[in-house]
């Protein structure tokens, strides 16, 4: 598979994992704000992991008119509503308080709007997109060796969800598909750590298939890196 020329992603960094928490929500909730100017309701797409749990903390405090404010997850597990292994549970519980417990929720995993209906239910196209990244070069839920992902990783078809498979349980996910990503606003990737860092530094670098390493289809467009050690 032929792989695009990479653009070199714009990088912030910070000493620490709570002043990257802290200076992440500012910029997310500046882009909310300067968004909230000129329309009626705006979308944050948030993906889940362990590294976002701060962060969604303090942007929960962010003041803002959170009642036009519609998050919408980048990715799922499909577990059943509830169930604490979905990236909702998280959201609901760091994202989904303080101030932003006026913000409206889209739940992927109740029947609506479920992810056939997503998009159509909030403003689209989301003004940024928070995604993490695994060692292994997943991001969203797209996953190494998956076929699904290849389909949801490919340049054509609508931009929506796509079933995927991950390497680990729970396995079965949805995804928003790339051609919805390359809608958003704007992509940050979201990573701590230097074994991450090295990770990425070889993904520009080495300009990897990004069948192998799925990250290497974000690191190709322009996207925001918000890192710390
Ligand atoms: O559902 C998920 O797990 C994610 O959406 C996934 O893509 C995540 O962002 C990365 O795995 C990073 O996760 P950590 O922050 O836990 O390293």
């Amino acid at each position: 598979m032929a792989m695009e020329p990479l653009v070199a992603p714009r990088w912030v960094e910070e000493t620490d994992s709570e002043a990257l928490a802290q200076r992440l929500a500012v910029h997310v909730a500046d882009r909310l704000r300067e968004a909230l100017a000129m329309q009626s309701g705006v979308t944050l797409a948030v993906s889940g992991g362990r590294s976002p749990a701060r962060f969604f903390e303090v942007l929960s405090e962010q003041e803002l008119d959170w009642e036009r404010v519609a998050v919408l997850p980048v990715d799922e597990r499909l577990v059943v509503p509830g169930s604490p292994q979905a990236n909702e549970a998280l959201i609901r519980e760091h994202l989904l308080r303080n101030r932003a417990s006026e913000a409206v929720f889209v739940s992927l995993l109740e029947s609506a709007p479920g992810p056939a209906e997503a998009l159509a239910r909030v403003h689209w196209p989301p003004v940024v997109a928070v995604l993490g990244m695994g060692l292994d070069g997943h991001t969203a839920s797209w996953f190494p060796g998956d076929d699904a992902s290849l389909v949801a990783m490919a340049p054509e078809g609508r931009p929506g969800y796509v079933e995927t498979v991950a390497l680990e349980a729970p396995r079965a996910r949805v995804s928003l598909n790339w051609p919805a990503l390359q809608e958003v606003g704007e992509r940050v990737l979201l990573v701590q750590g230097d074994d991450k860092r090295a990770l990425l530094k070889y993904i520009l670098e080495e300009k990897p298939d990004y069948a192998q390493y799925p990250v290497a289809r974000l690191v190709a467009e322009p996207l925001t890196v918000f890192w710390s050690p």
